[in-house]
This record gives C-alpha cells, structure tokens and sequence, in this order.
C-alpha cells in the first residue's frame, strides 16, 4: 500500500474499510423523543464546560430508526441528551447513545465523537402504542411508549424543520498512542437538507434502569413535559471545533 493510497483510505482496516467518506445521507430516519424535567445537579454533572443548561433543566431520550443510511445501512440507535446553550446559542448535548450497528458507532466516534457505544435498541408501533425499549447486555434499561400520531403537526412542519437544524453538539476524547489525551473538543454539527416527512405530538411514558455501563437513568425522570414522533430525511455533513480544550 503506498503512501497515497493509506492517506486516501476513508477508514480503518485501510485493507477493508469500516465505513465510506461522507456526506451521509439519512432517508425517512424515524424518531421518537421524549422531553423530560431531570435533576439540576445529576444534569450538570454530565454537560461540559463552557456549555450551558437551558431553563427548566430538560433532557430528552429517544429512538431512531435508520432504515436506508448511505453508508451504514440499517440500524437502530438511542440515548439520551441535554437541552443547552453553546455561548448563548441553543444547542443539544448527546450525553450517550447506544446502537446496533459498528460502522456508524466507529465513524460516530471517530469523526464527530458522538458517545456511542454498543447497544441494542428497538423502535416499533405494536398495535396502538409507539414503542422503543434498549437492551444492554441482555438487560433492559429502557422503554419509552407514546400514543400513536394522535396530533399531526402537518401545519408546523416549517417549525419542525428548524428545530432539527439547530446545533448539535459532542464532546470528542480520543486519547492518544502513550494514553494521554490527543483530542479533547467541543464538536458542533447541523444537519442539512431536511425534509420532514410527517411529525406528531401525543401523550408518553418514560422507564429507565439503573445500569452501571449503560447510565440512562442517571439523568433521571422528574417530569415528561413533550413527546414527538417524526419522519424525515437529511445529510449529516462533517462538523467544526467549537471548542478546544487542549489549546
Ligand atoms: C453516523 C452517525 O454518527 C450518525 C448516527 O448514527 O446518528
């Protein structure tokens, strides 16, 4: 393999690559998320500085269902994250997620440090009742149920669009070859090309366990205040610094 060929390579194994060069398109990724009030002190021990929690210290869990990801095929994701601002601009914090599918765990962590780890997660509709549920290491730390597309938000989808084009952010630590730290940033990223598909709003419940290795209920649930039920397709472009703390 010559020089040029490893520095072409998108991923390791250079030999067989993980996962293609971006952008990646999502089409129709299905989500159900879950708004929820959690404990100021519990919300401020997982956001990193300088972010900051937005007002009525919210958090949300949810699903998503990947069917068609150029890229990365089809695959189910979940997690949690908190409702903040980056330098008085709103923005979302993913504090963890889980997924069952190594090529978008690897580039997630890889390119944008998403908090991604290995986890089986289940979106579905059973009979009246949208359902997600995650499992980890056989056992089950979660399960969200909502009504089934009781109130359309077919007249908002404008607003519905802008809301998912807002910033996103990550916290990346890759550590470096002698286990110091090589990277250790603030990654923000806004996904383009929305077309939202339909959106729904309706009444949810919300169960998460204490699991060592898998701390969802560790933003624990006070309040839900929203559920949302959304199809919609975007690409997720490569995303910038925000903040570097290594310089
Ligand atoms: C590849 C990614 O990181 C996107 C996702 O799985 O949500």
């Amino acid at each position: 393999m010559t020089r040029d060929e490893i520095l072409k390579a998108p991923s390791m194994p250079a030999f067989s690559p993980s996962y293609p060069h971006g952008p990646y398109r999502f089409m129709r990724r299905e989500y159900l998320i879950i708004t929820y009030e959690t404990d100021p002190e519990a919300l401020r021990a997982a956001l990193p500085e300088p972010l900051e929690p937005a007002p009525g210290n919210l958090a949300f869990y949810e699903w998503m269902k990947m069917p068609d990801s150029s890229g990365f095929g089809d695959y189910e994701e979940s997690g949690s994250a908190i409702v903040a601002s980056y330098r008085g601009e709103p923005c979302n914090y993913s504090v963890q997620m889980y997924l069952d599918d190594e090529p978008p765990i690897t580039a997630g962590r890889e390119i944008w440090g998403f908090p991604k780890k290995y986890g089986v997660p289940r979106l579905k509709v059973t009979k009246d009742t949208l359902t997600g549920t995650l499992h980890y290491d056989d056992e089950r730390v979660a399960m969200g149920t909502m009504t089934y597309k009781h109130r359309s938000l077919e007249d908002q989808l404008d607003k519905v669009r802008e809301g998912i084009g807002q910033l996103n952010v990550n916290l990346k630590l890759i550590p470096d070859v002698d286990g110091g730290v090589k990277v250790a940033q603030l990654v923000g990223y806004r996904l383009q090309d929305i077309r939202v598909h339909g959106a729904w709003e309706g009444d949810a419940r919300l169960h998460l366990i204490p699991h060592v290795n898998c701390r969802v209920a560790d933003l624990p649930v006070r309040r839900i205040v929203r559920a949302r039920h959304q199809i919609v397709d975007f690409t997720l472009p490569y995303g910038h610094v925000l903040h570097d703390y290594l310089a």
